[in-house]
């Protein structure tokens, strides 16, 4: 996978550009994150205080300092999405903030993801493979490694080999609709280990829920095929996914691909 280091603009612009377009992921280092505060959250989670109702509920009770470190975590991450936002609007030859107003109420948030051993790994699946709905992700993951994604040159499966220090990058569906399918939105899938268990954290950089998305004016010229997608409410299809996501439904789950123009 392209490793991108947060140095030099105009390779840096040029670097996310093609990374974005050949691959829909990256990594980045030099990110600017201190990562003890990543190892902060890392170390002291314990898995059994992650049960999805108290995540959604309330803050786990132990460790008393884990409430403070996620949203400061949480802080640096928001930082670093919008230094990512804005070179990807400079690779789409927009400026730099063209993309900002859409975030100013931003419902972006931080998950964790535990993945138990599993004797019989072939079996399973720790995450079924999916794209992401929203903006952008920004993924730490531990060393274990699991994460698979889709080649968008051959449709094949390539593990993501985890590199301590980066963030794994990737945009979601609604930067595919901005740019008008010039940056795709990329499947992906966790495989599970059979002796470690294994801990993820995405950060989700969402919009806000009210506005409505659909590939930007920029993006269509006399040169670019016309717009690809009809509009459509960055909440209610978030909504909509989230209820759906998970279950087996007798339709597909929303996908942008359903506001697509054919
Ligand atoms: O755990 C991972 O490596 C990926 C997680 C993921 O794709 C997600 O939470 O959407
Ligand atoms: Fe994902």
């Amino acid at each position: 996978m392209i490793v991108v280091i947060l140095t030099d603009i105009g390779v840096l612009i040029a670097e996310i550009g093609n990374a974005c377009e050949k691959w829909g992921f990256f990594q980045v280092i030099n990110h600017g994150v201190p990562l003890e505060k990543l190892e902060r959250l890392e170390v002291t989670v314990d898995p059994d205080d992650l049960k999805p109702t108290q995540l959604i509920n309330c803050w786990p009770q132990s460790p008393p300092e884990f409430k403070e470190d996620a949203q400061e975590y949480a802080r640096d991450l928001e930082k670093l999405a919008f230094k990512l936002l804005e070179l990807i609007a400079l690779s789409l030859g927009l400026a730099a903030d063209r993309l900002n107003g859409y975030f100013k109420d931003h419902a972006s948030f931080v998950r964790l993801n535990y993945y138990p051993s599993c004797p019989s790994p072939q079996l399973v699946l720790g995450l079924n493979r999916h794209k992401d709905a929203g903006a952008l992700t920004i993924l730490a993951q531990d060393v274990v490694g699991g994460l698979q994604v889709r080649r968008k040159s051959d449709g094949e499966w390539v593990s993501v080999r985890p590199n301590p220090g980066a963030f794994i990058v990737n945009v979601g569906d609604i930067v595919q609709v901005w740019s008008n399918d010039k940056y795709e939105s990329v499947e992906h899938r966790v495989m599970v280990n059979s002796e470690k268990e294994r801990l993820s954290i995405p950060f989700f950089f969402h919009p806000a829920h009210y506005i409505m998305v659909k590939p930007l004016e920029e993006t269509i010229d006399d040169e670019t095929p016309p717009p690809k997608y009809n509009e459509y409410n960055w909440g209610v299809y978030f909504a909509t996914k989230r209820k759906n996501n998970f279950k087996k439904l007798p339709v597909e789950n929303i996908q942008v691909a359903h506001f697509k123009i054919v």
